[in-house]
């Protein structure tokens, strides 16, 4: 019986080949539509040695083939692989969450494209690391050298939970964080970190609060004031020589707003949460303002920008406000991505 040996069959001329034991082999049909000649198999056995991985065509080495414009992109690489990382707690305890990781290199012009598994491959290398801040720092610094890259980035999102207690009763439930860590080392070497959380909280209206106590005052009527889940992404640059956790600004973001939306509730908690939202009713606008007044005093945080939104359940739509710090260069209030402040 012939060997699928390929080559050896692209050299011989087409051939009616014997179906090997009645099973049929499918080949593809070659130019002039005769018996096609190669068969399509594959081959458990075939193990690369360099001289085969060497013969490869790499894509990515050639300049002839660049299309469109040659020019330098300012990012190129892997979005969204996964896999469990030990993140550090304040306590000094470690973590396993699952981490949704997205890393980027600069490319120059000239260049046809980056080795795109290396995004993947230097990060493993720090895979068993317990997560921080700082270990990021040295991811992209990694990147800038394995990828050859003039600048790097790396993005490390995650679901980060919180033994939480309830207002009254004394019980407590889990409380989980969207939140990320980010890190850019730039062209000039300058290495610049990034915290970022999604915080959820009630936010009851003071419009609405006046105006029901009004029409209990005035006319005996009954009222409820509108009430509603609110979200605020809060991003923070931390200033260089420090540090800063994902916890840091969910405390942060609870003395600012105080109203959390709860997990743990019985009775007494929900009278607890009615009575919280009549002492915090809150605007969007006063949601920014709290934000701000407690982010400008945290020395470790060097610039801000923080996005809220109401998911009105008076309206059809959201409020919605954004604030920065204001610093010249830093974030500015150019926040448009509400549709994804959903909770
Ligand atoms: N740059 C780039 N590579 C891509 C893209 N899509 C798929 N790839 C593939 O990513 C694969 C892995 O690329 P490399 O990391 O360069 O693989 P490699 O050359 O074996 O790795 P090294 O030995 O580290 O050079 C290649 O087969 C590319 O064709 C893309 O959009 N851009």
């Amino acid at each position: 019986m012939l060997s699928f040996d390929n080559k050896q069959i692209l050299d011989t001329p087409p051939l009616k080949i014997e179906k090997n034991g009645g099973k049929k082999a499918y080949l593809f049909r070659n130019t002039d539509g005769a018996e096609p000649v190669i068969t399509r198999h594959y081959d458990h056995q075939f193990r690369p040695d360099a001289a085969y991985k060497a013969s490869l065509p790499d894509m990515t080495e050639t300049v002839d083939s660049i299309e469109g414009a040659n020019v330098a992109i300012q990012q190129v690489g892997i979005s969204g692989f996964r896999l469990p990382l030990k993140f550090a707690t304040p306590a000094g305890e470690a973590l396993t969450l699952e981490a949704r990781v997205t890393g980027t290199v600069s490319l120059q012009a000239n260049l046809k494209g980056i080795n795109m598994s290396r995004i993947i491959r230097t990060f493993y290398a720090h895979k068993d690391e317990v997560f921080s801040l700082d270990t990021l720092a040295r991811v992209v610094q990694d990147y800038r050298r394995d990828l050859e890259s003039m600048s790097a980035r790396v993005k490390v999102a995650f679901s980060y939970p919180m033994l939480v207690p309830a207002l009254r009763s004394g019980l407590e439930g889990y409380q989980y964080y969207s939140g990320s860590y980010e890190a850019v080392l730039e062209e000039n070497g300058t290495l610049r970190r990034f915290v970022e959380l999604d915080f959820v909280y009630s936010s009851a209206c003071p419009c609405s609060a006046e105006l029901a106590e009004h029409a209990r005052d005035v006319r005996g009527v009954y009222a409820i004031p509108h009430s509603q889940r609110s979200k605020a992404r809060i991003k923070v640059e931390v200033a260089p020589d420090t540090s800063l956790h994902l916890e840091d600004l969910i405390h942060h973001a609870r003395a600012a707003l105080k109203t959390e939306t709860q997990v743990m509730v019985k009775r007494e908690d929900e009278q607890a949460f009615a009575e919280l939202n009549g002492a915090y009713v809150k605007f969007v606008e006063d949601a920014a303002r709290l934000l701000y007044e407690q982010l400008i005093a945290d020395r470790r945080i060097h610039d801000f920008q923080v996005a809220c939104s109401h998911l009105e359940s008076l309206h059809s739509h959201d409020a919605v406000s954004v604030i920065a710090k204001g610093l010249p260069g830093g974030f500015r209030a150019d926040f448009n991505d509400f549709s994804t402040l959903l909770c």
